[in-house]
């Protein structure tokens, strides 16, 4: 039974930073360094207001006259400062970009493995477009906070901490009539979180959405443009682009609307701090330089304040994104290798079914206890009616799924006892349609040899294929092995995509063959080429044909008759044939409509 893979994990705020992080622990290697940095940028900042505060109280307003060396010695000092704090907030920024990039590319390789690493059933809970999403565009809004939401979220704790110790050593009131001003932004940002979270959630969702509708739309554009629905589907990709904007917009507004509300608290609180300034001041509290400084110390306050709302604007929308990745990495495997897998010695393949039953996620019953046995080296074929389970008992021989009940034995041990490298070895599926990636004829047959590329690939390459008996033509071919096969391989057609498909198959070696026959009609030469190259492919090999011409069937050792999720009838096709029972019936009617 496949897992679906969720749409986000559902982790709370800190919970996802700290999975994120565990996942990806290059982001905080070296935070020791980068946090003395951001310590040193931010007490550079504050040098200001006490050089501003000596340089008014005991260098203009001296008791002897102003005295221009030391206010001159004072704004040098101020300025050293500053630059110092530049430069240690430049270092905490390259830092913090070159640890960020480190861990994402890490995340992206992990998250796109674990995609790979799912059963096919569970990666076809998403959309293909979607599923790059959370590997591309999820990933990236996590590097822009972790980059610049990060910085600012270490030196701005540690600017409002600084400058409120400093604050507290003018003036106690002072600084109290700035956390009060401050109070409902703090109350705002701690029960927005939760409404700014919900709704980066959904835009994450959005994009995923609008690029699954695109991807999807530009794969199929043949089909398409062949039935007319341009408009249709342009309209619902104008649909998905719309939600995502509209989705986009509902968040922004929100964090707009905190965002303001930072901004009026800081001119409140600046204000309330001249109007008590001026009142202690005139009591004799606080002197000029004194009040001056506490106004310089107000603006640190409230820069990383104000900036505390933009940072929880990329903060929430890193963790949506984060939610999504992690929801991917989190998925379980279902095929997956027990701990004590033990590797499956080479030989000729012997597969038995026990009382396997099937349904896929959500879906009834398909494969209702299978019993079956495939002879070593024997030629099988399965037929049966559109929808009997042929492409299941297929996809469970191979263990792209498992059974959900009984078991499927290869040499008489349970594939999942076996370990799945050495399954892969010995056992090779052949789809109807076999996927051909961008790249020549030789990286694509090259593509089913296991192991690093050996230094005789295109040798082993050209007698495969004079092996299969297709060297002529290969040899027609433009530019031979070295032909360009095009994106999915394009270039070549349906028949001939199948030889390249059929000598990578050849190249693996494998004990156990499965093969998806090809139902799309091809030329009658490439027919015979196919059908002559498929008979050198399995010779000598146990082979599992799921058979939709019945003259597959006619040539099998063995065919197995599968109706409604039931084997009903085992035996060589003579006798299948001679007899009265379904084979009988469909054989005829197969007959009466071809010969
Ligand atoms: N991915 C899937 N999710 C849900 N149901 C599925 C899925 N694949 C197949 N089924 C269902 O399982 C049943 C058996 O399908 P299967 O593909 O094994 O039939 P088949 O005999 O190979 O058919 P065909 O000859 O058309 O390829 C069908 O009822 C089908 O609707």
């Amino acid at each position: 039974m496949s897992a679906r893979i969720a749409s986000a994990s559902d982790l709370g705020v800190l919970a996802t930073l700290r999975q994120g992080v565990r996942i990806s622990p290059q982001i905080v290697q070296g935070i020791g360094w980068t946090l003395v940095l951001a310590v040193l940028a931010a007490g550079g900042r504050v040098v200001v207001p006490l050089a501003v505060q000596a340089t008014i109280d005991d260098g203009i307003l001296a008791p002897g006259g102003p005295d221009a060396g030391r206010v001159a010695v004072l704004a040098a000092l101020a300025a050293a400062a500053l630059l110092g704090a530049g430069l240690c907030a430049s270092l905490v920024n390259i830092r913090l970009v070159r640890r960020t990039e480190a861990g994402l590319a890490a995340l992206r390789v992990r998250a796109f493995r674990h995609v790979h690493d799912l059963a096919t059933l569970t990666q076809n809970t998403e959309r293909r477009g979607a599923l790059v999403s959370r590997v591309t565009s999820d990933v990236d809004t996590i590097s822009l906070f972790v980059q610049w939401g990060g910085i600012m979220l270490l030196v701005s704790t540690l600017q409002i901490a600084v400058a409120t110790a400093l604050m507290l050593t003018f003036s106690w009131q002072l600084t109290l009539v700035v956390w009060v001003c401050f109070v409902p932004l703090f109350l705002v940002l701690r029960f927005g979180q939760k409404r700014v979270n919900a709704r980066y959630t959904r835009v994450r969702e959005r994009v995923g959405g609008m690029l699954g509708a695109i991807s999807e739309a530009i794969v199929g554009a043949e089909t398409v443009r062949a039935y007319g629905v341009a408009a249709r589907t342009g309209r619902r990709i104008e649909h998905a682009i719309e939600t995502t904007r509209v989705a986009q917009g509902r968040a922004q507004r929100l964090v707009a609307t905190t965002f303001s509300s930072g901004t009026l608290m800081s001119t409140l609180a600046l204000a309330a701090v001249v109007v008590v300034g001026a009142h202690l001041g005139v009591d004799g509290d606080l002197t000029a330089g004194q009040v001056v400084a506490f106004l310089f110390l107000v603006q640190l306050f409230t820069g990383p304040v104000q900036q505390a709302t933009e940072i929880l604007n990329e903060l929430q929308n890193a963790v949506a994104g984060w939610r999504r990745v992690l929801a991917v990495v989190e998925t379980p495997v279902e095929v997956a290798q027990s701990p004590d897998a033990v590797a499956s010695p080479r030989g000729p393949a012997h597969v038995a079914l026990r009382g396997v039953r099937f349904a896929y996620p959500d879906g009834p019953e398909v494969l209702h206890g299978v019993d079956l046995v495939l002879p070593a080296r024997a030629k099988v074929a399965v037929v049966g009616q559109t929808g009997s389970g042929k492409t299941t008992i297929a996809k469970l021989v191979t263990r792209l799924m498992d059974p959900t009940q009984g078991s499927v034995l290869l040499d008489g041990v349970d594939l999942r006892d076996l370990t799945l490298d050495s399954l892969r070895d010995r056992v090779v599926l052949v789809p109807q349609e076999g996927f051909l990636f961008d790249g020549t004829v030789l990286d694509n047959a090259a593509y089913g040899m296991r192991g690093p590329r050996p230094a005789d690939v295109e040798d082993r390459v050209l007698a495969a294929f004079a092996a299969l008996g297709l060297a002529d033509w290969l040899a027609d071919l433009p530019q031979g092995v070295h032909t360009s096969v095009g994106q999915r391989g394009e270039s070549l057609s349906a028949g001939e995509r199948q030889l390249v498909a059929i000598a990578r198959a050849y190249l693996a070696e494998p004990d156990l063959l499965v093969l998806d026959e090809a139902t799309s009609a091809v030329d009658p030469a490439t027919e015979v080429r196919i059908a002559r190259a498929l008979d050198s492919l399995s010779a000598g090999r146990s082979t599992l044909t799921i058979a939709h011409r019945l003259s597959t069937a006619e040539a099998a050792d063995l065919v197995v008759v599968v109706d409604d999720g039931h084997v009903v009838e085992v035996g060589p096709h003579a006798r299948l044939a001679a007899g009265e029972g379904v084979y009988a019936r469909m054989h005829a009617a197969w007959v009466a409509q071809t010969r």
